[in-house]
């Protein structure tokens, strides 16, 4: 019993160890899962700020440092160059700088292209040059050419007077910006608006919100825009979550202040949902695969360390037979059902002649041929364990005298044909056997004592037989 309790001492504290490892891998699978979910969010964001910086920003930087830096000055005075040279220089900046430039000069009411055209400004057919004038800012960015769309940085220009003498600007197509969009909105779902200070959409990922060739849509007509406008008025972080009809959206705004735009990003919760779900299937999976293989290791653990310990406490390690503890306990469980039971003793005749004469190996192996004997003929019926030394008991369940001298028999029989054969000699083994057996058992001593004195009598009477004695 002692056993017992250690064992399962051991056990609950193996489940204990695995209970906090399951703890612990959770802890460590779920915090991967938000590192994850940063981690994507990361890398749907960075490059989108990347790509504002390099398509958007940086032409209104170059066009306004080359517009101050009086870099197109010189050009605008047509009697020292030519339109030839004019375009040349502007094809120059155009390979430098990767973008479009041009000049419209006012003297000339003539637009020079890096790409080589030049056309004249006519009132009422190159619409943009009249209205920007207009314009109060000197400084205008605007969305054009609907089937290929460029973004154009108009800057005014004066001579030294003050006196308005043209535009100088940069144009860059946004194919390259659009395309990654479409990139971002395949793989995120990711949709973008961009809006100007009149909350006019300039430009939109989703077509329908793109402006037509005749007006531009109003940030209001968006369906989210009311809702955010009101969370705008509670709080004012910069990226909020909306609950839309057609799913949980999340919109983060990027004030872009040199143009005075707004960037307006909006990605659909409904898939990001999705995708954390599917994550934490995943880990859910790889969890319960470490608990079921866990399990089966401590199972395995469990058995092999019980069976170790079972073996070591309750049989002898020369002969596998039961040992004292094992029979004392078997012997407890029988009387518990009531019954009869019937014991032998078998003792070795002169064993320690044999160990004197062969050798204490050669005792082993005797002993190990007896216990062979013992497993064979009565493990269907009984159980035979070593009692100490060269005694051997077995206990009968159920037998009656007649049926335990008969067993006896069998052993005896069993032994009979048994000889150890060494390398230089061989040697058959003999015993002495005492049997009784009761029908209302009381304590094993008090069998032992019977059979004990049956076994005296064998002994006595020249060994190498069987006696018994009734209870
Ligand atoms: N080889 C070996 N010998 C053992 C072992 N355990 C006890 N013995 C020896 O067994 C012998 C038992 O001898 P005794 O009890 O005197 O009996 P016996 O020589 O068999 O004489 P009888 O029983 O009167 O026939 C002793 O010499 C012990 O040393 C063991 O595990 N291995």
């Amino acid at each position: 019993m002692q056993t017992r309790f250690f064992s399962l001492k051991r056990i609950s504290i193996i489940y204990v160890v695995i209970i906090a490892a399951v703890v612990v891998a959770a802890f460590w699978l779920l915090k991967d899962i938000v590192a994850n979910q940063s981690y994507k969010q990361q890398q749907a964001f960075s490059p989108i700020l990347t790509l504002v910086d390099q398509e958007v920003l940086r032409p209104v930087h170059i066009a306004k440092a080359l517009a101050t830096a009086s870099v197109y000055q010189p050009y605008f005075d047509t009697q020292q160059f030519s339109d030839t040279q004019i375009v040349n220089r502007l094809a120059q900046l155009q390979s430098r700088f990767d973008l479009g430039f041009y000049i419209a000069n006012e003297n000339t009411r003539k637009q020079y292209n890096s790409d080589g055209a030049i056309f004249d400004l006519i009132e009422g057919k190159v619409g943009w040059y009249f209205e920007m004038q207009q314009e109060p800012s000197d400084f205008l960015a605007v969305l054009g050419k609907r089937e290929d769309v460029h973004l154009y940085i108009d800057v005014k220009q004066y001579d030294e007077q003050g006196n308005f003498i043209g535009f100088a600007g940069v144009s860059k197509s946004l194919r390259e910006f659009l395309r990654a969009f479409k990139r971002f909105n395949q793989a995120y779902g990711i949709q973008f608006v961009f809006a100007n200070n009149k909350q006019q959409i300039l430009l939109a990922s989703d077509p329908h919100w793109a402006p037509d060739a005749l007006n531009l849509h109003k940030i209001e007509q968006l369906p989210w825009y009311t809702e955010y406008q009101r969370q705008q008025q509670t709080y004012s972080e910069r990226t909020k979550l909306l609950n839309m009809p057609d799913g949980d959206i999340l919109i983060s705004q990027i004030t872009i202040e040199l143009l005075d735009w707004q960037l307006y990003i909006i990605s659909p919760m409904t898939k990001r949902q999705s995708e954390l779900n599917r994550t934490l299937i995943y880990y859910l999976i790889a969890l319960l695969v470490i608990i079921y293989l866990s399990y089966r290791l401590v199972r395995y653990i469990v058995r092999d360390y019980i069976q170790t310990i079972d073996q070591k406490a309750n049989f002898d390690p020369l002969t596998n037979l039961a040992n004292r503890h094992y029979l004392q306990e078997s012997f407890n469980q029988m009387r518990k059902r009531n019954k009869r039971v019937g014991i032998i003793i078998v003792d070795i005749d002169y064993f320690k002649q044999i160990n004197d004469q062969y050798g204490h190996n050669a005792g082993d192996l005797a002993l190990q041929m007896v216990a062979q004997c013992l497993q064979n003929t009565t493990h269907d019926s009984g159980l035979a364990g070593r009692w100490g030394g060269d005694e051997f008991i077995v206990l009968l369940d159920d037998a009656d005298l007649n049926e335990t001298v008969r067993m006896a028999n069998h052993i005896q029989h069993c032994l009979q044909q048994e000889k150890i054969y060494l390398s230089q000699s061989s040697f058959e083994i003999k015993a002495s056997y005492g049997v009784t057996s009761t029908e209302k058992p009381g304590s094993l001593e008090e069998l032992i004592e019977i059979a004990d004195r049956a076994l005296y009598q064998a002994k006595n009477e020249g060994r190498n037989r069987i006696c018994y004695l009734a209870v």
